[in-house]
């Protein structure tokens, strides 16, 4: 029963929630997950289910009807995107000032297609560039070129995420009037640079080699000692809104729609079927059969701690749907990964 208000907990790592939880109570149970962040380790937060149960209200909260833009104006309804941002800053407002370092990308997966929603052209208006995902010689998962905005405060980052919001993909469909089309993957990273014996921390000297565009204050406050050999480590939160998985006898769609459905079900099933090839512990995951799967390896096959949130209807006509959705989180408990790896942080840590 999840139509009535109230939560369960199984197994002290299974939450459910009903259909008129509030916003405030899904994200007291997130928001642990941000200070393993700032204790060093990778998180990814993902929402998946079908097109119309709540993703992008449950990341990001309620949409706007005129833009993909949500609403701002009543911070109750405000989902876990902007707030887990917020608490971020919040976090970091604790420690020595300067000692973190925060950026932020805005990427979607379109059709198969990976779109750089933060790129701007020469006259410094942000449209989408399409980007390509590539495995490092270290087996990591990279988008050169990708570009990264230095943000220093919350607002500063729901204003870039808003402005890459507008240009995400949405079509109509009879399930669903504002059905997202792309996968919607928002990452901050966070640097701290370790210099000398003793941890004292400053702002990166440097932009990362694959950054095309940075902020101007990348070379701003404290410059490192020429002398020093610094160490920056990062750790990354992923925020991913998925699109929804979906019946196309049930969403009604054709044409460009349904050959965007086609791209939906196929990136779902690939990630379905990475989690299952990690349960299964078996020797090659089959990360490059989709662009999503690709870019999310780290986040779900390697260091991160990973959360997925479910959305299920509680339309009983859409009773398929949702075990489908059930299905994939059975396959995402399933996964038994090696001990996830904590960064070395100058912080007092409280490892999980
Ligand atoms: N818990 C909730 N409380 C109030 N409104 C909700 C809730 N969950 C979803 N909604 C509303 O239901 C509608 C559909 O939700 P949403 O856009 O989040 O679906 P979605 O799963 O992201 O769909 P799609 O995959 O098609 O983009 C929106 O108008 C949203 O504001």
């Amino acid at each position: 029963d999840i139509s009535s208000s109230g939560m369960w907990e199984k197994d002290g790592s299974v939450l459910v929630y009903g259909a008129f939880e509030s916003q405030d109570t899904v994200f007291a149970d997130v928001a642990p997950l941000l200070t393993s962040l700032l204790d060093g380790y990778n998180v990814c937060i993902m929402a998946y289910g079908q097109t119309g149960s709540g993703k992008t209200y449950t990341m990001l909260g309620p949409q706007l009807e005129e833009s993909f833009a949500f609403a701002l104006e009543d911070e109750s309804e405000l989902g876990i995107i902007p707030r887990a941002t917020q608490e971020v800053f919040r976090l970091i407002s604790e420690k020595p000032p300067g000692s973190y370092w925060v950026e932020v990308s805005v990427v979607e997966v379109y059709n198969n297609e990976i779109f750089d929603l933060l790129a701007k052209d020469s006259c410094g208006k942000v449209f989408g560039v399409k980007r390509d995902v590539v495995t490092t010689r270290e087996g990591k998962s990279n988008v050169p070129l990708l570009t990264y905005e230095t943000v220093e405060n919350a607002s500063e980052f729901l204003h870039l995420v808003i402005k890459g919001l507008q240009l995400r993909v949405r079509h109509p469909t009879l399930v669903h009037a504002h059905s997202s089309r792309s996968h919607l993957v928002v990452t901050l990273t966070i640097t701290t640079v370790v210099s000398g014996d003793e941890f004292s921390c400053t702002y990166p000297q440097k932009t990362r080699e694959n950054r095309s565009t940075s902020s101007s204050r990348a070379s701003s406050p404290a410059q490192l000692e020429a002398t020093e050999k610094p160490k920056q480590v990062r750790t990354r939160l992923q925020l991913v809104d998925l699109a929804g998985s979906e019946c196309v006898g049930m969403s009604g769609v054709t044409g460009a729609a349904l050959r965007e459905t086609s791209f939906i079900n196929r990136s779902l099933s690939a990630l379905a079927d990475v989690l299952g090839a990690i349960a299964e512990q078996r020797s090659h995951i089959p990360y490059r059969n989709s662009k999503l799967t690709h870019l999310l390896q780290d986040s779900v096959g390697g260091d991160a701690k990973l959360l997925v949130m479910l959305c299920i209807s509680p339309d009983q006509k859409y009773l398929t749907e949702s075990l489908q959705s059930l299905g994939f989180g059975t396959r995402a408990r399933q996964v038994q990964r090696g001990q996830i790896k904590k960064k070395n942080l100058p912080v007092q840590s409280k490892a999980k």
